[in-house]
């Protein structure tokens, strides 16, 4: 049962990993189970349903130790997990998961019973365990939808859905490019929690192995500085499910931005080793994360990080034979293999972002803020210098023939990053080899001198305070700065556009391009507003809009109509409340994608009315055009680009409206031709687009003062 995909090399891989897990000795275990909670373990199926004391294991505070956590585990569910890979049970088989293994198992969940009956003896968590027949009915019973549990049984196996009604949503705090996130209030804990929302159109299945995916990685982690899922909300009759999380207070894309805000060198030394100590914790479990960047470190009001996001994090691991696909990293943060398009690549893929952002903490930017994956790659070779003779000949990559530079490039790392303290070089140095084997590993990093020599990493509590920042504050306080900007004259945009236009802003106004020529002038067509009726409906508790504190600076949290769902076109320059020094623009996961990709990307985009997915979830569509049932198309580049998706015949309806706008880069050209003739199509796109948006604008524009003036 669970997510046994057969399209997809990540998928694969999944199933690949499963078996290599080390098994524990497994115990018997003791039901202390109220009444009720026997009754109606039950009648949940003929699951021996097992209700844990979160009291009396100490689970509140996510303290369980070994012990309490064997009396919790139903031998059923153990028995079952060495049939079921992946599953919860499958992470408590491990002996080093042990602690971990306590909180993958239940959601933190006070019972609603707890209230129906009055006592104050009620578990506070719930599960029902695994059952070899019967499984999907038996979550079922429990309260998933059957669309979830019939495509995802493993994510959700031995956890009992928490419900929207318990929450009280406050706000929306982030944005991704997949997802929203709110801040909301847990009512049977009182608790601060995030909730990242992912909406499924249609329950479509592919969309929801991949949620699945993220939820089994998540839930074989446990470190402090990774990401903890607290559990997860949905309801038999939901379209959409939240994932449960801590709340955070920052997130260092934002932080670092903060007007007024520069980290000393002992700060930037204690990001980075809870960054490196929680990597080496995902990289001990067999996890890659695949998208480590600023807005995805994030950072509780003591100053202590924890990676998340794991949405486009696999497993990986030396037995690991199936391609895993090359499309993955935000570009900025892409190592050179993947975009020459390694399909065999490890560990080494984080450790180049990691170096990235120790040079861009230092650097105050983006250190190779590329709009396009060949732009990338050339920024990376200026940087790096291209790789050696022998390893072209050894890698055998991909892209090899069509990007190997005629002339070799110098490395100029030190050079260009001269004012950094020796120790920061060094290892800037050793995690931007442009070969992965000598970026060494997350403990090689740790041994470093940087963290070694004085000034020695600070203690995170010791750290400043800062006011709450999000990535997504910066989002509006730039879109605002922007918005403002708008009656200033044709000349000032096109000077900016003359800077180096982050590519998020080129993708934006292509994508804002698209939508309006389907009739979709809204740039938010694409985001999920908040949306008060429909929260509650779904059962939340909603807060009326409240003050956000941000009004100062002229906007709101709600309905803000320049995040869309790929949130890039806030991150212009220009915007008098970001000197210079705080460039630290940050860019989404996936959609930064360059014209070359966009002529792939945009097909994802116009495809929204018929098939929503395409859109809420562009990796499922990338995979699928990526990969051939886990074949990775080891085409000529340039001519990928041009290739359907391998379904194109079954879902041609939903694809209607599609734009092949054919490959941007021509085949056996040398780079610096291709760069060049690349950035002659960005500028006539971004040209084209920003009159579509202009347009979009002022149309936005009237709307509003229409409505201002109508009192609404
Ligand atoms: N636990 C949390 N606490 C507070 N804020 C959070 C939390 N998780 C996520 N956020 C905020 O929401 C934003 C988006 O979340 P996340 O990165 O998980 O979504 P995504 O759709 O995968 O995004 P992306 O497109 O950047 O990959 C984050 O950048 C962060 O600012």
């Amino acid at each position: 049962m669970g997510c046994n995909c057969s399209k997809g090399t990540r998928a694969n891989d999944v199933d690949e990993r499963n078996n290599n897990n080390v098994k524990e000795p497994r115990s018997k275990p003791i039901n202390k189970t109220s009444k009720k909670n026997k009754k109606k373990k039950k009648s949940a199926s003929s699951s021996k349903a097992n209700v844990g004391s979160e009291e009396g294991s100490g689970f509140i505070n996510g303290n369980s130790n070994e012990a309490t956590l064997r009396l919790l585990i139903p031998t059923d569910a153990k028995n079952n997990a060495s049939s079921t890979p992946l599953s919860s049970d499958d992470a408590e088989k491990t002996p080093s998961l042990e602690r971990r293994s306590s909180r993958l198992v239940f959601q933190r969940r006070p019972t609603i019973e707890t209230h129906k009956l009055g006592t104050l003896q009620q578990p506070k968590m719930t599960r029902i365990s695994s059952v070899s027949n019967g499984e999907r009915g038996a979550q079922v019973m429990a309260g998933w939808p059957s669309w979830l549990a019939s495509v995802a049984g493993e994510a959700i196996n031995g956890w009992i859905p928490r419900k929207a009604d318990s929450f009280e949503k406050l706000e929306k705090i982030g944005q991704g490019t997949y997802s929203s996130v709110y801040k909301a209030r847990d009512l049977e804990t009182n608790q601060i929690v995030a909730l990242k929302k992912v909406r499924f159109a249609n329950m479509d299945p592919e969309s929801v192995k991949f949620m699945a995916r993220e939820i089994i990685i998540l839930r074989r982690l446990d470190h402090p500085n990774v990401m903890k899922l607290e559990g997860l909300i949905t309801s038999r009759v939901s379209g959409s499910m939240y994932l449960i999380f801590e709340y955070m207070e920052h997130d260092l894309a934002g932080l670092a931005s903060t007007p007024g805000v520069k980290f000393s060198e002992a700060q930037i030394k204690c990001y980075m080793k809870q960054l490196l100590h929680g990597l080496e914790h995902c990289h001990s479990r067999g996890v890659l994360h695949r998208d480590i960047k600023g807005s995805n470190l994030l950072l509780d009001q003591n100053n202590n990080l924890k990676i998340g996001d794991f949405g486009l994090a696999n497993f990986y691991g030396s037995h690991q034979k199936q391609p895993l696909t090359s499309r993955v990293v935000t570009l900025w943060y892409r190592p050179p293999e993947l975009l020459l398009g390694s399909t065999d690549y490890g560990v080494t893929v984080d450790l180049w972002s990691t170096g990235c952002i120790l040079a861009e903490l230092f650097n105050g930017k983006p250190i190779m803020p590329g709009r396009t994956e060949v732009e990338q790659l050339h920024k990376i070779f200026k940087l790096c210098g291209s790789p050696s003779e022998e390893y072209w000949k050894r890698s055998k990559l991909p892209h090899a023939t069509i990007f190997k530079p005629q002339h070799p490039y110098k490395r100029c790392v030190a050079e260009t990053f001269k004012s950094l303290p020796s120790s920061a070089l060094a290892l800037v140095e050793a995690l931007l080899a442009v070969e992965p084997d000598a970026r060494g590993t997350t403990a090689h990093a740790l041994q470093s001198e940087f963290f070694t020599t004085k000034p020695f990493a600070s203690d995170p509590s010791s750290l400043p305070k800062y006011q709450p920042r999000k990535e997504l504050d910066v989002k509006l306080r730039e879109e605002e700065a922007r918005r403002k900007k708008g009656t200033s004259s044709k000349q000032n945009e096109s000077k900016e556009a003359s800077k180096a236009v982050p590519a998020q802003d080129a993708n934006a106004e292509l994508l804002a391009s698209i939508q309006k020529r389907q009739g979709q002038n809204n740039q938010t067509s694409m985001s999920e507003k908040f949306n008060p009726n429909e929260d509650a409906a779904a059962g939340f508790r909603v807060e009326p809009l409240k003050s956000s504190g941000n009004e100062q600076n002229g906007y709101t949290r709600y309905g803000v109509s320049s995040v869309n769902r790929n949130g890039e076109n806030v991150m212009m320059r220009g915007s008098s409340r970001s000197p210079p020094r705080k460039e630290l623009r940050t860019q989404r996961s996936f959609v930064q994608r360059g014209a070359a990709q966009l002529s792939k990307f945009a097909n994802s985009v116009a495809a929204r009315d018929a098939s929503h997915f395409a859109i809420a979830n562009p990796r499922w569509f990338e995979d699928r055009y990526n990969n051939n049932n886990g074949r990775q198309n080891d085409g000529d580049w340039s001519q990928r680009l041009l290739v359907k998706p391998k379904d194109y015949t079954k879902d041609k309806e939903s694809i209607r409206g599609m734009n092949y706008s054919g490959p941007l880069v021509s085949a056996g050209g040398n780079l610096d031709e291709m760069l060049k003739e690349h950035e002659r199509q960005i500028q006539l796109a971004v040209r084209k687009a920003r009159t579509d948006k202009k347009t979009i604008r002022d149309n936005n524009g009237q709307t509003q003062a229409f409505l201002a003036a109508n009192g609404t």
